[in-house]
Order: C-alpha cells, then sequence, then structure tokens
C-alpha cells in the first residue's frame, strides 16, 4: 500500500531552537495515525510544517505521492488536506451556519449548494441546535465541534486533528469519537490526529508515533508504543491520569 501522506526527514529550528529533528511519518489511505508526546515534544510543530504554516528547515512533505513541502494551506486544502487548529479560529461574528458556509465556499461551492453542504455539516456534528447562534456564545465543546464542522466542510481526503479532544468532559468526547470513526470506517478519511487522551488513541489509531525532544521516540500499533518501556517513562508516567 502507497502513502497517502508521508513526511521524512521532517527538521525545524526557531532561532537556535531545534523543535524536530528529522521526523518520519506516514500514513496509508482510510487509516489513522496518533501522534502522541508530552507538551513541547513538537506535535504541533510537524503539524505546522505539514500544512504549510510555515516551511520545514529540512525534510519533504508528499501527499499523493507528490512533493507538496511549503505549499500553503489553502493549496493543500484543494489537494484535499486540511487541519484544525488547537485554538479555534473561527469568525465570532458570525453564526454557526455562517462560518461553517464560508469553509464550504472555500473550496469552491456556491450559494444554495454551500449552504446546504454547511447545514448537512453542522447536522452531522452535532451543532444542529447551535447553527444560528453567534459562534463566539458557543460554549468550548461546540466551539471544538465548530472547529471540526469547519474543516469537514472543505471534504478533506486527509484530515489532521490538532487535540479535537481537548477541554471536553468524557461524555462530550464520546460523540467526536463515533464521528472520526464513522469518517474512516464509511468514507475512508485519512486522518492523523495529535491527542492527549490515551482512551482516544487506543480506540481511533491504526498506528501510533510517540514524539519527544522532538523526534520520534516510538512507532507501532497502539498496544505496541503504549506499553514501550520508553513511552511509558518518557511520557506516560506522567501523563496517565487521563488515560
Ligand atoms: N513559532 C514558534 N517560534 C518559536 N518556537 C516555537 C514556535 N512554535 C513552537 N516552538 C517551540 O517548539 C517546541 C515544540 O513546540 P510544539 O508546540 O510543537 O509542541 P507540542 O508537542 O505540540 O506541545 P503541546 O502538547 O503543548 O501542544 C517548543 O519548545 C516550542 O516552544
Amino acid at each position: 500500500m502507497t502513502a497517502v501522506l508521508e513526511a521524512t526527514g521532517i527538521s525545524k529550528s526557531f532561532r537556535g531552537l531545534q523543535a524536530l529533528r528529522g521526523v518520519d511519518i506516514s500514513v496509508e489511505e482510510g487509516q489513522i495515525l496518533g501522534i502522541i508526546g508530552a507538551n513541547g515534544a513538537g506535535k504541533t510543530t510537524l503539524f505546522n510544517c505539514i500544512t504549510g504554516n510555515f516551511p520545514p528547515t529540512s525534510g519533504t512533505v508528499r501527499l499523493d505521492g507528490a512533493d507538496v513541502t511549503g505549499q500553503p494551506a489553502h493549496r493543500l486544502a484543494h489537494r484535499g488536506m486540511v487541519r484544525t487548529f488547537q485554538l479555534m479560529r473561527p469568525f465570532h461574528t458570525m453564526t454557526v451556519l455562517e462560518n461553517v458556509e464560508i469553509a464550504a465556499m472555500s473550496r469552491g461551492a456556491r450559494g444554495g449548494t454551500a449552504r446546504r453542504e454547511a447545514g448537512e455539516t453542522v447536522e452531522r456534528t452535532g451543532l444542529g441546535e447551535w447553527a444560528d447562534q453567534l459562534s463566539g456564545s458557543l460554549p468550548a465543546a461546540m466551539q471544538k465541534r465548530l472547529e471540526l464542522a469547519r474543516a469537514l466542510a472543505m471534504r478533506p481526503r486527509v484530515l489532521l486533528l490538532d487535540e479535537v479532544l481537548a477541554g471536553l468532559v468524557p461524555a462530550e468526547r464520546a460523540p467526536v469519537l463515533d464521528l472520526l470513526e464513522n469518517l474512516r470506517d464509511t468514507e475512508g478519511m485519512t486522518m492523523v490526529f495529535i491527542e492527549h487522551i490515551m482512551a482516544a488513541v487506543r480506540r481511533l489509531s491504526d498506528h501510533v508515533v510517540m514524539m519527544d525532544s522532538g523526534a520520534v521516540l516510538a512507532t507501532g500499533s497502539a498496544d505496541e508504543v503504549l506499553t514501550d518501556p520508553q513511552v511509558v517513562e518518557a511520557y506516560l508516567g506522567k501523563e496517565a491520569s487521563d488515560a
């Protein structure tokens, strides 16, 4: 099987601080890759290098085999790769539906089509009853769903999720996990997700990469990685409370 998304040898320095040191990840079509690691390990920086927020200092990003290193987010979105952000950035003075509609329009949907697709996405992400609320007035859990809805409205084939469950109580996490699993199983969507909640990593990941100090420390199935003594020592010992 060929990788849909493959990042090889990704390094990134910020004025002397080496945030990434030759990171390799790859994910095959219809698979979910989970990325774990302590705060500051470089997970979000890796996403930023992959999704064109800034170019890596060195290394190559390939999407469907094509070199897309450093391409801006909008061009990657047209190629089918979209991400969510850890800190949400919706337009707070617009309604939930309008926010999602704008995302649909950004990939070319127009007029009634954009509105209809936005409505479907809003329902699918459990935001139906909030559709006409200003997004700035949403509770945190619903803002998270809006971030996901905006990404899905862009119809990605490859979706990168940065801590999409953070700040949600367990009852709020379940529907998001159900949705992500459904997107993989029914639409074959490929996903990479950064997550600190180990129950979610176990449930969703076909494959896990554990990062430490800007490098990959362990990779394998969730069972293999989460029981790896180095991973337990470097990360899980500190984070196990939420597992
Ligand atoms: N734009 C930037 N400028 C300078 N340093 C940065 C920048 N972005 C990240 N860093 C640094 O790079 C390192 C990796 O940060 P990063 O946010 O990627 O970690 P992370 O694994 O995503 O952490 P968390 O789990 O807290 O989100 C940190 O030392 C961080 O301070």
